[in-house]
């Protein structure tokens, strides 16, 4: 399970001491286990940022972040243990094979050599990677690389999942791929979150939704009750009624 409460963050762009860029204003929503939920947002809401509080990687200014009650700053490795984080780009050794790849990050989370093959070889049959398990991932296609970072976000099966625009790069059938695994680990019990800015994806696949706008949370419910809050029939009008634009102009 996911908490956070009234995160803050903001940064310095490198070499610009005087200037601060907003990125999290008030960020508070959560995310429970056997459900995926969609922090949905546009370019530069603040998604990737409150992904990477979550999994440790930057330190909020204000408030609270919690993985299975776990304070990711205060008790960071407890919090990292029960996350797997699929970054954005995430990027793979290209000297390893996908399935070297699997072992080496599971023996870097605490995994005996052991259970690190056995875990890989699992993940391999589960994510359908049988096809390039034992090639180097230098010249992956896009879909072969998310799959081997999913399994290495997998590799010791934490009970919550975050994906920074998981299906970015992706065609049709991948996508679908994709989407068949997270309802699979969600059936499982998982914790899933993703953040993206695609409405069709969000609304097919989420059972619930984070709307986020210029660092805060506009919205929090599921996708038929943002539609049914908002009056709107359709979740991108829904999208721009909650976070208070103005209707676009019909030509
Ligand atoms: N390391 C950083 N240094 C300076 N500014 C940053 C940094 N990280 C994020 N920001 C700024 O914080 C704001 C939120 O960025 P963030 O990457 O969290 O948005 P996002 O919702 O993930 O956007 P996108 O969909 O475009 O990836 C943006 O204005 C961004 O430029």
């Amino acid at each position: 399970m996911i908490y956070t409460q009234a995160l803050v963050k903001s940064f310095h762009p490198r070499g610009r001491k005087k200037t601060l860029v907003q990125a999290l204003v008030n960020v508070s929503f959560d995310a429970q286990d056997g459900e995926i939920t969609g922090l949905l947002g546009p370019n530069g809401a603040g998604k990737s940022t409150t992904l990477r509080i979550l999994a440790g990687l930057v330190k909020p200014d204000r408030g609270l972040a919690r993985v299975d009650g776990h304070d990711v700053v205060k008790a960071p490795l407890a919090a990292r243990r029960r996350l797997g984080f699929l970054p954005h780009n995430a990027g793979l050794y290209p000297r390893l094979t996908s399935r070297e790849n699997l072992v080496y990050y599971g023996q870097l989370c605490g995994l005996s050599a052991e259970e690190a093959h056995h875990r890989a070889s699992d993940l391999i049959e589960r994510l359908d990677m049988e096809g390039f398990a034992d090639r180097r991932a230098e010249g992956f296609s896009q879909g072969q690389r998310t799959r081997v970072a999913l399994g290495r976000a997998l590799i010791h099966n934490p009970s919550t999942l975050i994906l920074d625009e998981p299906t970015n790069g992706l065609d049709v059938m991948a996508t679908r791929n994709l989407r068949t695994i997270l309802r699979r680990l969600r059936d499982e019990g998982h914790c899933v979150l993703i953040s993206s800015h695609i409405m069709q994806e969000v609304s097919r696949l989420c059972d619930r939704v984070a709307i986020i706008s210029e660092g805060r949370i506009a919205m929090t419910d599921t996708v038929t009750g943002i539609l049914e809050r908002t009056g709107q029939n359709d979740l991108e009008d829904a999208f721009v009624a909650a976070i208070g634009e103005q209707p676009e102009v019909q030509p």
